[in-house]
This record gives structure tokens, C-alpha cells and sequence, in this order.
């Protein structure tokens, strides 16, 4: 069961919560004494340089600064890794993964962390992680946060709160939630067992693509971004704070949440949206459009059009193109392609590519429609059909996208997917 709570909406807002009233200075953000006796605290998601337009930091009025915490101690990083990959070589090899599976054993947020994919360098702030996370057990008494970059979660089975600094976000399959690099939080179950898909941006933050022609509304409206109210959390105890930094894992202990931030004012919070108010667009007309026209978000890279990362989604549509081939075209392309399966069937792939499982087509790697999907396709009557119960995405990035040893090694590999095209005929007969 969700619980109902509140949000603030919009878009990189400058938002601002108090969970007491007058928490917040008015006019001021260091005033030499806070209301409560609070204390203030700047957090800074871009430089202090930034352009005004892409600045981002937030204000907390806290408890207590987050200085107040233990010495720092590396932790085993279990299967999370970080790029760049150096423990196996990149294959152009068409790759896919069954789901992986939720552990038997107790196992947390923090703990089910598993590294798919990264590509870039965390510490040179390009690139992606990408990762699954199973879990059966909620955070007790610890607390995480990532240096290397913003997490967005991609859930595919099972409930979770998200419980940051800024407040509280729900989020269920079909939703997204992004918390934004540096962030303390800690995962919350509804559900007995939990998975999803995150990709970790090391890059630019996720921005809203532009529109261009389509026009003032369409794709993703800012106003159907959700962002937490303050909300804080007054306990003392032996807590663990767990920091994800330059690729490793650290604990330190801290004696009180982190999560004590009575107020906050700022544009650089976590947010959550529901992907079933993205308003898609898509021919009506012939022919299959770019799957660029689904993106949600973006992290630019530093050249114009070309994304660190784009988040897309394939999700519930019309499909009424005329004369057209309508499954995604066969495709060769620079831009590497990772995609998971939320629910339902993906129209390339009607067998093999299951809800929680992935797939990644690296630069130049061609793919496309399964052999029986071809056929179906190419001779199916093209009346309008509507696509239901179906919501695919891709972390799609400029950069080479190198798997894991776990992921090319381990068991989730599906080692003949390739054999999904060996059934592809040769019709051609010459003039
Ligand atoms: O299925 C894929 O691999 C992604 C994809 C979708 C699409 O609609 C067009 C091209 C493309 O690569
Ligand atoms: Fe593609």
C-alpha cells in the first residue's frame, strides 16, 4: 500500500519547505541565528559559477551540520562498480540479461546494489553507472549517499519511500524518482521484495528536452514533476552514514539521522514523475520516428545534441502509422543503447527480453526486430492498434558502454541472444 503524501510541484523550481513553521529565514539565507536554533548549510549540485540558468543548490536548516559525523573507513563494494571498467573488455558483442534475481538472504538497498554497466569516469564527472537494485529489507539505522552522481531510479517491482533530506518521495513501477548527487537518503520497503534499474549520472543534471517545433506544452510537463515537502527525522543512536566516493564504498558512524533537515529552500532536490504523464508524441502519418522523440530527461554532454545520457520509454500508444514497417527499424548508431523492460512486451522483442531484464546495443552494434517479429510486421494488416501493458526504456549516452565482469560472467547472461535474428530470410531474388 502507498502512503499518501504531500508535493510540491514543477520543474527545478526554486522551491522552499519548512516542516515548523518560520523555519525558514525570510529575506536572508545565513542570518547569525536561525529560528530553533538551527543550523544553515549550503549544498551545491553545480559550481558557485554556473550559469544562473543551470545553477543548482539547495539550503538546509538542520539539526545539525553534516560535519558532525564519524571518520571515514572503505567498505566492501560488493558487485558495484564504477567507471571506467577495467576488470573486462568491452565486446561490440549484442548483449542481454535475464532479471536478477531478489536474494534469499536479508538484503538492503545498499547491499543489493548491482553493477551492470558504466561508461565515462565518474571522477572526471562524464558518463554513467548502471545498476539493479534487489532488496528485501528496508535500511535500518544506516544512511547513504553518492559523490559520483545523481541516482535515477527505475522501479519494476515493488514499493519504496525514498527518505531525504528534502523529504519523503513514493515511487512504484511506472514512476521515476532522480535524488540528486550528494544527497543523504535511506530505502524504505512496501513491499516484501523490491527491483528495479538505476542510472547513476556522473555528468550534467537531468534537464527537460526541448520541445522545438511540437511547441509551449507536450512530452514531459514541468508541472507533473513532484518534489518531497520537509519532513525530518529527531533520533539519536549508533548509526552508520555509508558514502559512495570516487568509485568506493566508505561508512563512517554518525550518532543522529542525517535526515534533520527541518527546512529547506532550493532547486536542486530530489523529484519523482509518473511516466504515465508523458504526453507522447509520434506520427500519424508514416514511417517510425527516432526514439529521441520519448526522451524524458536529459544530461546534456558538453556538444549541443549530443546527451551524457537521455532517459526514453516506450510506453502505452497508438500506433497508427500508414505504409510503415512499425517495430523500431534495424538500427547501426554512435550513440550506445541500454535498455529494461518495466512491464509487459517490448515490439522488437516479443520473446527473451522480459520485465527486469536488459539489453545493450554498444556503438555501432546493430539490433533490431527478432526474426518473428519481422515477418508478424511486415505482413500484419496496419490498422490502428493501440500498444498497452507495455513500458520499455533506455539509458542511451554517447559514450561506449562497457559491461561489468558480473554482468559478461555472471548467470543473467543470456549467452545466444544474438540467435534471435538467425531465423532473419534472404527473399531478395534478383531482378
Ligand atoms: O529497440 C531499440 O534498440 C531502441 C530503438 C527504438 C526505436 O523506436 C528505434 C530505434 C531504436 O534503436
Ligand atoms: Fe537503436
Amino acid at each position: 500500500m502507498s502512503q499518501e503524501l504531500q508535493y510540491l510541484t514543477g520543474f527545478g523550481n526554486e522551491f522552499e519547505s519548512e516542516a515548523l513553521p518560520g523555519a525558514l529565514p525570510i529575506g536572508q539565507f545565513s542570518p547569525q541565528k536561525v529560528k530553533y536554533d538551527l543550523y544553515a548549510e549550503q549544498y551545491n549540485t553545480t559550481a558557485f559559477t554556473a550559469p544562473r540558468a543551470d545553477n543548482r543548490r539547495n539550503w538546509f536548516y538542520r539539526i545539525r551540520p553534516s560535519v558532525l559525523q564519524g571518520e571515514y573507513e572503505a567498505i566492501d563494494n560488493g558487485l558495484l562498480r564504477t567507471a571506467p571498467i577495467t576488470e573486462a573488455i568491452t565486446p561490440p558483442s549484442m548483449l542481454r540479461w535475464n532479471p536478477i534475481e531478489v536474494p534469499q538472504e536479508k538484503t538492503d538497498f545498499i547491499n543489493g546494489l548491482v553493477t551492470m554497466a558504466a561508461n565515462g569516469s565518474a571522477n572526471g564527472q562524464s558518463g554513467i553507472g548502471i545498476h539493479v537494485y534487489v532488496a528485501n529489507a528496508s535500511m535500518e539505522g544506516r544512511y547513504f549517499y553518492n559523490a559520483d552522481g545523481e541516482l535515477l531510479f527505475v522501479p519494476q517491482q515493488g514499493e519504496l519511500i525514498l527518505h531525504t533530506e528534502c523529504g519523503k518521495l513514493a515511487i512504484k513501477p511506472g514512476e521515476i524518482a532522480v535524488i540528486p548527487r550528494g544527497i543523504k537518503f535511506r530505502v524504505e520497503l512496501l513491499s516484501d521484495a523490491v527491483r528495479g534499474y538505476i542510472c547513476e549520472n556522473y555528468g550534467n543534471p537531468y534537464i527537460l528536452p526541448e520541445r522545438g517545433p511540437v511547441g509551449a506544452n507536450g512530452y514531459t510537463n514541468e508541472r507533473d514533476f513532484q518534489y518531497p515537502v520537509a519532513a525530518f527525522e529527531d533520533i539519536e543512536g549508533d548509526f552508520e552514514l555509508v558514502a559512495k566516493f570516487n568509485g568506493n564504498l566508505f561508512r563512517c558512524d554518525i550518532g543522529h539521522s542525517p535526515l534533520d533537515v527541518v527546512a529547506w529552500t532550493g532547486n536542486s532536490a530530489p523529484y519523482k514523475y509518473d511516466l504515465a504523464r508523458f504526453n507522447v508524441m509520434n506520427t500519424v502519418s508514416f514511417d517510425h520516428p527516432d526514439p529521441s522523440i520519448f526522451t524524458v530527461l536529459t544530461s546534456p554532454s558538453g556538444t549541443p545534441g549530443v546527451a551524457n545520457v537521455d532517459f526514453v520509454i516506450f510506453p502505452p500508444r497508438w500506433m497508427v502509422a500508414e505504409n510503415t514497417f512499425r517495430p523500431p527499424y534495424y538500427h547501426r548508431n554512435i550513440m550506445s543503447e541500454f535498455m529494461g523492460l518495466i512491464e509487459g512486451v517490448y515490439d522488437a522483442k516479443e520473446h527473451g527480453f522480459v520485465p527486469g531484464g536488459m539489453s545493450l546495443h554498444n556503438c555501432m552494434s546493430p539490433h533490431g526486430p527478432e526474426a518473428d517479429v519481422f515477418e508478424k510486421a511486415s505482413n500484419a494488416e496496419l490498422a490502428p492498434q493501440r500498444y498497452e501493458n507495455t513500458l520499455a526504456f533506455m539509458f542511451e549516452s554517447r559514450y561506449i558502454i562497457s559491461p561489468t565482469k558480473y554482468a559478461l560472467e555472471g548467470k543473467a547472461r543470456q549467452p545466444n541472444y544474438a540467435d534471435c535474428w538467425k531465423g532473419i530470410k534472404k527473399y531478395f531474388k534478383g531482378a
